[in-house]
């Protein structure tokens, strides 16, 4: 196995940034058309329908909202560059003052931009149900502004600093206020902050850029990092879209008792996810993802820690999601706990693996085959945990700006507690292994 994670690691590759036209994709058609042949077919295609008619999610930004929206968009654009600092001050009273200082400023800028009557009114037209005033890919894109404004007035200073950890509840103004419940409908999440759909998957333009940068300013190895912080949660579901067709109608087969197509789809199936795997492992290298950098600059922005609410976690991204639900690894999140993060037609794909619990089924069954091929998915699996657990590692840099913090946890330690960043990771993620270990 060691021989394996290390021809795995060993593997760093470029990847091209294509231009991700507008097209919709062979694929995207023949999942669509598919969609009504069978429940899981009929999920997924959800999933893409709510996802800016594609997958990976496609969100359009300021040039597809109305006029009164696109005023967030100038705002954001004029908070960023004040956001990053290059040395951290680890003066509390100095780091309040910074912080109070963006706030002023964001609050300033919203007051001058935002045309708070005209935002209402046309949030109300776009919600209603026969409108399409917005297109969802439009929604998706004003969530991933509206979070970074919240991330950004949660925060005040990157890299993130105890003096705004230390707060456990904040008043947010009301511009930043006012859109959030119409967001939250719309995209079926409970979270008052973002999640990594609106951080990650929705923000980021045709071109694989990012749109509400956190570095700017900063110089191109933070901008690189942040990118491919973004870039390799994305690509790695670009990887991974063959796979979810073949899964879906694999348990579909498996319903209908067609053996010999549930056994040939699985195989499939398994290739396929090597694949997405393999992207992961040649992308998630020093070179892409600065190990020093990282932390202070990405992960801490994605915290939340405000009124016991966690923040966005890699643990929320759909690949592993799906194959936790679909290969029946327990306990799978709360519906109340899901709901804050992931969108409704996220969850409703989620749901309708688990529902079946195909592992379940095939020993009723009792078809070896079947058995084996799922099987070899759950140690692709557990092999991908283990090397991104290992790999995670060169990440727990220790900064002693910050209290330690997983952004998906929101774990805020107290300072007398002698844990330090790497251990609690670790801990929480060896829990995670073992789960998996003794399915
Ligand atoms: C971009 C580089 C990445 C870094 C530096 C990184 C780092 C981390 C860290 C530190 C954690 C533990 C803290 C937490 O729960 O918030 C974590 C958790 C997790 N990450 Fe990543 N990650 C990266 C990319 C990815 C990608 C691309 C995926 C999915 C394909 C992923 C999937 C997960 C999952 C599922 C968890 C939860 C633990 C588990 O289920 O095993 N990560 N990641």
């Amino acid at each position: 196995m060691a021989s394996l994670l290390s021809w795995i690691f060993s593997r760093a590759s470029a990847t091209s940034l294509a231009v991700h036209d507008n097209e919709p994709s062979i694929l995207y058609n023949q999942i669509i058309r598919e969609g009504s042949e069978h429940h899981f077919a009929g999920r997924l295609a959800e999933l893409l329908t709510n996802s800016g008619n594609a997958w990976p999610p496609k969100a359009t930004h300021a040039e597809t909202w109305p006029s009164p929206l696109r005023k967030y968009n100038i705002v954001y654009q004029r908070i960023a560059p004040f956001l990053p600092v290059r040395e951290s001050s680890l003066d509390d009273a100095e780091n309040r003052r910074l912080i109070d200082k963006t706030r002023a400023l964001i609050r300033a800028l919203l007051e001058e931009e935002i045309p708070i009557p005209a935002v209402c009114e046309t949030l109300e037209e776009c919600s209603r149900y026969d409108n399409d005033t917005m297109p969802m890919s439009g929604w998706l894109g004003f969530y991933s502004c509206l979070a970074s404004l919240r991330h950004a007035y949660r925060w005040g200073v990157l890299p993130v600093v105890r003096e705004a950890q230390n707060e456990k509840s904040l008043q947010f103004p009301r511009e930043l206020d006012i859109p959030w419940p119409y967001i939250q409908r719309r995209v079926g999440i409970t979270s008052p902050g973002g999640s990594l759909s609106s951080n990650s998957y929705y923000n980021l333009d045709a071109r694989r850029e990012i749109v509400y940068s956190i570095t700017s300013g900063m110089g191109e190895e933070h901008n690189r990092t942040e990118l491919w912080n973004g870039l390799l949660f994305v690509e790695v579901e670009d990887k991974a879209l063959p796979m979810y067709r073949h899964i879906s109608q694999a348990a579909h087969f498996l319903e209908i008792e067609d053996y010999p197509s549930t056994i040939s789809t699985l195989e499939i199936a398994n290739e396929e996810l090597k694949v997405a795997f393999k992207h992961f492992y040649d992308n998630m290298n020093d070179y892409n993802l600065v190990p020093s950098l990282w932390l202070p600059y990405c992960q801490g922005f994605q915290g939340w820690t405000l009124e016991g609410i966690n923040g966005v976690s890699g643990g929320q991204n759909i690949l592993i999601r799906t194959l936790d639900s679909f290969l029946g690894i327990r306990p799978w999140p709360t519906e109340e706990e899901e709901a804050l993060h992931l969108p409704l037609a996220q969850r409703n794909w989620l749901n309708c693996l688990r529902n079946f619990d195909i592992r379940a089924v095939a020993q009723k069954k009792g078809n070896e085959e079947v058995i084996k091929q799922l099987d070899h998915m759950v140690t692709q699996l557990r092999l991908w945990r283990m090397g991104h657990m290992r790999r995670m590692q060169r990440y727990q840099v220790h900064r002693p700006e910050r209290n330690k913090m997983t952004a998906g946890k929101s774990l805020v330690q107290d300072d007398s507690v002698q844990t330090s960043d790497e251990s609690v990771m670790v801990n929480h993620l060896k829990q995670m292994l073992s789960r998996i270990v003794h399915t």
